[in-house]
């Protein structure tokens, strides 16, 4: 692969590159890449983050030496299974099984347990050092990485080292691409700056979009789309908002038609945006819509872009279109679905499921 098909391949189905050039001549100069995303074991996954883990599977092709961070201590920090550290690994375990069943590579990823960094008393001097070089308003706006509001610090303090240790984890691990869905962009743009003066490596951000939950969303007026992203995301935290990757095939199709689907909308409409972040960033993906000839005939569309056309244009219904997404997105979920019929994976997820506490 040439540095121009590398670089396409890192940068497809992103909304969001700080900055671009900056990684245009880290590629171009053939140097190995270091990159990382970290997510919280602290439930079940859902369908928002099939975007992140086909992101890796991209990354790890185009030969960035990848790491994912299970962050146990960040999401013993942020309340998950009220904190229960067990549990919490116990998710890790669940998570890694689920990348595999999804072909993501996951015997050429790093996976990276939180507790090793914070074993280091280096890593807790490093944490202090960016506290020292962030006011608390620019802490506590960068809560929503964690899913929280700024208002959150208040009840418990150490919510506020939160987005100094996210900061550190980079620094520590000396990456050079941080990915993340658009939600996680404070806690990068705080790295660059902080990394600048330290003298440490600016780490390069990937933004993957961030889907909708069900319920959708609202435009909100003077808010940093990253906030827009966090407010109404698709979250393991709101069951209501989300599809899981072990619901039944039934309790997908239930879930779709029941959503948040305005004719003729495409922004915060979580269906459309199923089509578009994930069914379509398949290459060769096809739409296949089977309706009756009354209302046009059965339909196929080849690109995302074909779709949004005529669904803004009113030619196609929404609940053709949940039909559609429906059967698609559980033709997709099949591999998952395999590893759930597992004995020790039903019994793993049904002791999960039954402590998920936000
Ligand atoms: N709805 C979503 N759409 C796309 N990406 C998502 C979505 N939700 C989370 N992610 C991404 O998944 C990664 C891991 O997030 P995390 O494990 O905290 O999931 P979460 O569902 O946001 O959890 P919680 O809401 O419980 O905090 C982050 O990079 C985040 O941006
Ligand atoms: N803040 C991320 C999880 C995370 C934690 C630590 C990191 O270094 C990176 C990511 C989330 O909630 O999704």
């Amino acid at each position: 692969m040439d540095a121009e098909e590398r670089l396409s391949l890192i940068t497809r189905n992103l909304v969001e590159v700080i900055t671009y050039d900056e990684l245009k001549e880290k590629v171009s100069s053939g140097a190995q890449l270091k990159g990382y995303i970290g997510y919280e074991p602290s439930g079940l996954a859902h369908i928002g983050h099939l975007i992140w883990m086909f992101k890796v599977k991209d990354l790890v092709e185009a030969g960035v030496q990848f790491n994912v961070l299970e962050a146990t201590w960040h999401a013993m920090i942020n309340d998950k299974f009220g904190g229960n550290m067990e549990l919490i690994r116990r998710a890790a375990v669940l998570f890694r099984e689920i990348m595999r069943s999804l072909d993501i590579p996951v015997d050429r990823i790093n996976f990276v347990d939180a507790e090793t960094m914070v074993s280091d008393k280096d890593y807790w001097a490093l944490v202090l050092k960016v506290m020292k070089m962030t006011s608390l308003a620019r802490m506590k706006r960068a809560l929503t990485i964690m899913g929280r509001t700024m208002d959150e610090a208040e009840l418990d303090s150490s919510k506020l080292v939160y987005p100094a240790m996210q900061v550190s984890d980079i620094i520590y691990m000396d990456l050079d691409i941080a990915l993340g869905g658009l939600d996680q962009r404070k806690a990068h743009v705080l790295q660059r700056e902080v990394a600048e003066r330290m003298g440490r490596k600016k780490v390069i951000a990937l933004h993957t979009p961030i889907l909708t939950g069900l319920e959708g969303g609202k435009r909100m007026d003077n808010v940093e789309s990253d906030e827009q992203a966090a407010a109404f995301k698709m979250s393991k935290s709101k069951a209501s908002s989300a599809i899981f990757l072990n619901d039944s095939p039934e309790q997908v199709r239930a879930k779709i038609r029941a959503a948040y689907c305005p004719p003729r909308q495409v922004e915060l409409n979580p269906v459309i945006e199923i089509a578009k972040y994930i069914l379509f960033s398949r290459p060769g993906f096809t739409l296949h819509v089977e309706r009756p000839a009354k209302y046009g005939g059965p339909v196929d569309f080849t690109s995302y872009a074909e779709l949004e056309k005529a669904y803004v244009e009113g030619r196609l219904h929404p609940l053709d279109l949940k039909e559609a997404v429906a059967e698609a997105l559980n033709k997709m979920l099949e591999g998952p679905r395999k590893l759930f019929e597992r004995p020790d994976i039903a019994e793993l997820v049904a002791q999960l499921e039954s402590k998920v506490t936000r």
